[in-house]
């Protein structure tokens, strides 16, 4: 494979000879090399600094899939002792971005992803003073505890159903007069008029603790009183609420916080308009990391847009002494890692073409498989000092775990979180009751229609000519795991068992250990699952 720089870059040209091999592994001997038993030639080459490859990779581009990853020997002796901290310097606790796309990042999206470590990034599209209300109210909302939906005693039922499936934890809180009086949950409503009012169905002993209660007691209190939520008082102030997953689920992660203590959030900037303006704005709400987002990343407008955005932070780090990092993309090569980083990116976003709801690789033929994607341009930032975001097409933990054995400090998801209840749509139910979303990408004809919603119609017209994105799609909850954070919890023990499985207590570490072989396609087919046997 050639860079796009067209320097052989692999395999390496010095691959049998000139690479030094470290002298010990992640246990702390030297590494087991692989034989050569068939007619490919095994790779002895080993960098101490990215993933290897057990035999010679095909000189073609990989995804997700096509690759797997080969256990070795660890010291690692429990999965809780992988430290998930993501190495891209944004101040995640996990390695977790959710992708700035109008149907999946918002307000519960920022706040509830926030909690377990993580960032989402509010999306270009949405109007800049609605961003400075998004973000102050994610900033006001409680790191630890869940924001809570309140109705008044007088609301209707029929105003709390709608309101159950807002978030996860499926309860409305009653609040008179600022105190906490009741609570109504799903099986309160059933067989109830909707224009019945709360305070007739509402159940009125809500187990209340205090914000210093131990998460572990929470729990057990719940677990003996049979139920689903506390309510979390300071005096009679609710600061927030608490099931039992939300007691479990915050001795395992840790929030990604800003210095005042208050969740992280991002926001995306586009590369046309007032581009200083919005940047200055939006560093102005207190947002934690800046993302300049455009198709095509490596193009001059990008370079001179991202110059613009670096010299408004560096005016805000002045005033504030406060640097909010910044990322920019998509690219897919390492010329185009190197020129936005010299262009002043901190971060740079890598994928072109394999989110779900792009169309580009099949309008344009252009875009790069997303594994050997994330390789390059991770090698290429790590040498500039920078990072990069494995940007799309991520399905199952295992991509997650791979992009990160790739070298991503961070992965973005984007579709995969649509269909959670903390996205942003309307929760529909399809003929058969099945719960989903409508999703829909930034390129579609439906995105650019509210993104020039400013321009002339002819304008709009002609700039819905350039669709790249898919305009309606269902995506499905799935019913075990209809939460984001329920995702998290998937994603997040796959990937620390990754790091076990390759000897790795941290992310820098899996990306030194991991060690990665290429497979067919009944190689991926044999890793699947057989839930109703064959
Ligand atoms: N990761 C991916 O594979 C992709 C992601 N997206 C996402 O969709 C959103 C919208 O992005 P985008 O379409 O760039 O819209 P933007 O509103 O960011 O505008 C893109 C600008 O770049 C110009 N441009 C030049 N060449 C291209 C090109 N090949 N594709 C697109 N624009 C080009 C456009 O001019 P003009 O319109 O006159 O040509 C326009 O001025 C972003 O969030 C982006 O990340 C979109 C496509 C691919
Ligand atoms: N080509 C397009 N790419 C898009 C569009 N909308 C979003 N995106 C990109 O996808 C990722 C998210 O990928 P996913 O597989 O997790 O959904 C997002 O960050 C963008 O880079 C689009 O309309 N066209």
């Amino acid at each position: 494979m050639a860079t796009r720089s067209g320097t052989a870059r692999w395999p390496p040209s010095t691959a049998c000879g000139s690479i030094a091999r470290p002298s010990t592994g992640p246990t702390g001997r030297s590494p087991d090399w692989p034989t050569a038993s068939t007619a490919r030639t095994v790779w002895r080459a080993w960098n101490n600094s990215r993933v290897k490859f057990i035999a010679t990779p095909p000189a073609y581009d990989l995804t997700y899939s096509d690759v797997f990853m080969v256990p070795r020997r660890s010291a690692v002796a429990s999965r809780l002792d992988v430290d998930l901290t993501s190495t891209d310097g944004i101040g995640t606790t996990i390695p977790l971005v959710v992708a700035n796309m109008t149907a999946v990042s918002g307000r519960r999206m920022a706040e509830t992803v926030a909690r377990r470590g993580g960032v989402a990034i509010i999306p270009q599209d949405i109007p800049t003073d609605v961003v400075a209300g998004t973000v102050a109210k994610i900033k006001n909302s409680h790191p630890v505890f869940d924001t809570p939906i309140s109705v008044t005693p007088h609301s209707t039922v029929g105003e709390s159903i709608s309101l159950l499936s807002k978030r996860a934890h499926g309860a409305v809180v009653v609040v008179d007069d600022g105190k906490p009086v009741g609570l109504v949950d799903e099986s309160d409503t059933i067989g109830v008029d909707r224009f019945a009012q709360v305070h007739e169905v509402m159940g009125d002993d809500p187990l209340i603790v205090s914000p210093s209660t131990a998460p572990q007691q929470i729990f057990d209190l719940l677990a003996e009183k049979h139920l689903s939520v506390a309510l979390v008082c300071d005096d009679d102030r609710l600061l927030g609420v608490m099931t039992r997953k939300h007691a479990l689920r915050s001795t395992l992660y840790r929030p990604a916080i800003d210095p005042s203590g208050r969740l992280m959030v991002g926001a995306a900037v586009g590369i046309n308009g007032d581009v200083a303006g919005r940047a200055e704005a939006l560093l102005a709400d207190g947002v934690d990391v800046l993302v300049v987002d455009t198709a095509h990343g490596h193009q001059d407008k990008m370079i001179s847009a991202l110059k613009a955005v670096r010299e408004a932070r560096d005016r805000a780090a002045e005033a504030t002494g406060r640097r909010v990092p910044l990322a920019a993309g998509n690219v897919v090569s390492a010329d185009g890692v190197r020129e936005l980083i010299e262009a002043g990116a901190d971060v740079i976003k890598v994928g072109v073409g394999p989110g779900a709801m792009c169309t580009t690789r099949m309008m344009t033929g252009v875009g790069r498989p997303q594994f050997s994607a994330v390789l390059e341009c991770a090698e290429a930032a790590r040498e500039a000092g920078a990072s990069i975001w494995a940007d799309g097409g991520v399905r199952y933990p295992r991509d997650v775990a791979l992009a990160l054995a790739a070298g991503a400090g961070s992965v973005m998801i984007g579709s995969w979180f649509a269909g959670t209840y903390e996205s942003t749509g309307n929760l529909m139910t399809d003929a058969e009751g099945r719960a989903y979303k409508e999703s829909f990408g930034m390129a579609s004809a439906r995105a650019v229609k509210m993104r020039t919603r400013t321009s002339s119609g002819f304008d709009r017209a002609r700039a819905g000519l350039f669709e790249e994105g898919i305009s309606s799609s269902r995506m499905y909850l799935d019913p075990d795991r209809p939460s984001v954070e329920d995702l998290i919890d998937q994603i997040i023990s796959g990937v620390r068992s990754s790091c076990t499985y390759a000897g790795a207590t941290n992310l820098d570490e899996f990306y030194r250990f991991a060690q990665v072989g290429v497979q067919s396609n009944s190689g991926y087919e044999e890793g699947r699952p057989l839930p109703a046997g064959w």
